[in-house]
């Protein structure tokens, strides 16, 4: 992937403005950080980068390929938005695994990879019924790493997770980052944010406020 262009995206839902013009260019290699109040619109920006959410007006291009238009979905993603649904019967790596069947080109070496990367054990006999808050946090981060997407979106991946484990996760983005991924990230924590990120985006009803260019 070389580029993702966001222009003039618009949105209204129920009669209500949510997306106001939203403008973003971002390249790989780089951490963007979207940081505003709750309810400002970040989570709605993720939808639509990972296609779906569905622009009034506005688009979203991925190396000249309109979402919605030229693809359904950005062609490799990792995604984290809000709690994904694994199933409770079986263990973490089952669930990994199985979604990376209907993936189709992720190993299963690659599976055990991202759940290590994130400080979960792959042979944990725990049923995902029995993780606690942190772990399937864990989870759903090494669901959105595995395979290692070009684009990966995660929205509020460090809320439950202790500090060390936090450290942990910091590091292994900023890995992927230096690989050539583009990650994008919401979070409330200025100072999280500021030390993960390259470029932070504020976000403000619905519209790009600011654009910040950490470490200049
Ligand atoms: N299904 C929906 N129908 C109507 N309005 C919605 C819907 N989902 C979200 N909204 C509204 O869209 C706006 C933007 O929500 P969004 O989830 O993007 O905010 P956010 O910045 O991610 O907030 P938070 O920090 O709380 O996660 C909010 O005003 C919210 O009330």
């Amino acid at each position: 992937m070389k580029e993702i262009i966001i222009e003039g995206l618009s949105k209204k839902i129920k009669g209500t403005l949510i997306l106001d013009n939203v403008n973003m260019q971002m390249e790989p290699g780089k951490v963007y950080g979207l940081r505003g109040k709750n309810g400002c619109g970040k989570t709605m920006i993720m939808r639509a980068l990972c296609g779906l959410l569905i622009p009034d007006s506005g688009k979203v291009i991925i190396d000249g390929e309109v979402l919605h238009r030229d693809i359904k979905f950005p062609r490799s993603v990792g995604v984290l938005i809000e709690n994904p649904s694994f199933l409770p019967q079986y263990t973490g790596y089952e669930n990994l695994r199985m979604l990376s069947k209907l993936m189709g080109n992720i190993s299963d070496e690659e599976v055990r990879n991202a759940i290590e990367r994130v400080g979960l054990d792959p042979d944990d006999g725990r049923t995902y019924r029995k993780y606690s808050l942190g772990m399937k946090q864990k989870l759903g981060i090494a669901n959105a790493i595995m395979g290692e997407p070009d684009l990966i979106i995660l929205d509020e991946p460090i809320n439950a997770l202790d500090e060390q484990t936090v450290m942990s996760i910091k590091t292994e983005l900023l890995k992927l980052r230096d690989e050539g991924k583009l990650i994008v990230i919401a979070c409330h924590d200025r100072e999280e944010l500021e030390f993960l990120c390259d470029i932070i985006y504020e976000i403000k009803n619905g519209t790009v406020a600011g654009c910040e260019v950490i470490g200049e």
